[in-house]
């Protein structure tokens, strides 16, 4: 599980976690910072669940870090049954949200690609042994950014190329019985969004420039994302949907989840 010191790989890996498995979380470092979670505190919420935690420091611009994260995984624990690529720098790149391409600096495009969809190929390469060995799933994590303007240009390029990468694993997985799927979440409300405070009516509402207005009442929890993942993972037809995008809405539906507060979030 790729980046889930918090945000939406946090709610991945404890929805992993609370159905029992084994969730290697990766971050950048282990000491608290300036914003919210710990890969360790992760880890111990997986364990609290039911699950196994295993924090592991790597910073996905490091590729023989990446590649030393699979190394631990073949050594310690012997197998792999899903990898989950969710690793994103959303604080740098929240900065460009609704601005014209021309105003945002060329160095957007590699903050938003290094880490959200080179580091996701990267991460495949390494684990892909692992995952045909245990016939298992990759989950690339996208959004409906993929098909329509959301955020940036770059944003929207970066989304459509992991959708893309998502096709083509597929493709030259097809001898094998790995599924490689991308799931959409809607607008999740993550620690970083609960730092936008309430207005005077209590309503917390966030302006995307060029998108809307959205309610973060009506937005999903991270854990939503993770239930999407945990039905795929224990799904023993996954294989029908190889190579596609699959809103966590529709999952849910599909499935039979809800988020933890019983609601099925329906963004578009
Ligand atoms: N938040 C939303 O509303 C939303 C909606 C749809 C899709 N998504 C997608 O979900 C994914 C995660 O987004 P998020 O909102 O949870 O972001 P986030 O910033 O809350 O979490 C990102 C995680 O990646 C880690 N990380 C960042 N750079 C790293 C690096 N170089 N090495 C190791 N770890 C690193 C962070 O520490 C954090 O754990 C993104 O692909 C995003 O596009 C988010």
């Amino acid at each position: 599980m790729t980046g889930a010191s918090r945000g939406v790989g946090k709610g991945i890996a404890l929805e992993l976690g609370a159905a029992g498995a084994t969730v290697y979380v990766t971050g950048r470092s282990k000491s608290p910072g300036k914003l919210p979670g710990t890969v360790d505190q992760t880890a111990a919420e997986i364990d609290a669940l039911g699950g196994k935690g295993v924090p592991f420091v790597c910073d996905h611009r490091d590729d023989d870090a990446v590649r030393g994260l699979f190394d631990v995984i073949r050594a310690e624990h012997g197998r792999l049954d899903v990898l989950v690529n969710n690793v994103y720098n959303s604080p740098a790149t929240a900065r460009w949200i609704g601005k014209p391409f021309w105003e945002v600096p060329t160095e957007a495009w590699d903050e938003t690609v290094d880490v959200g969809l080179r580091s996701h190929y990267v991460a495949s390469v390494f684990a892909a042994p692992l995952l045909i060995e245990s016939n298992g799933l990759v989950v690339n994590v996208s959004s409906p950014g993929a098909i329509r303007y959301m955020h940036s240009a770059v944003y929207g390029a970066a989304k459509t190329a992991l959708d893309r990468l998502t096709t083509d694993f597929a493709h030259d997985f097809a001898d094998t019985d790995v599924t490689a799927v991308s799931v959409w979440p809607g607008i999740v409300d993550t620690e970083l969004l609960q730092l936008i405070p309430a207005d005077a009516e209590g309503n917390r509402v966030v302006e995307l420039a060029g998108e809307g207005t959205f309610d973060l009442a009506a937005a999903e929890t991270p854990r939503f994302a993770g239930r999407a993942v945990t039905a795929l993972a224990t799904d023993p037809d996954r294989r029908t949907r190889t190579g596609s995008a699959w809103r966590v809405a529709d999952l849910a539906e599909a499935y039979g989840f809800t988020d933890i507060d019983g609601r099925i979030p329906h963004a578009d």
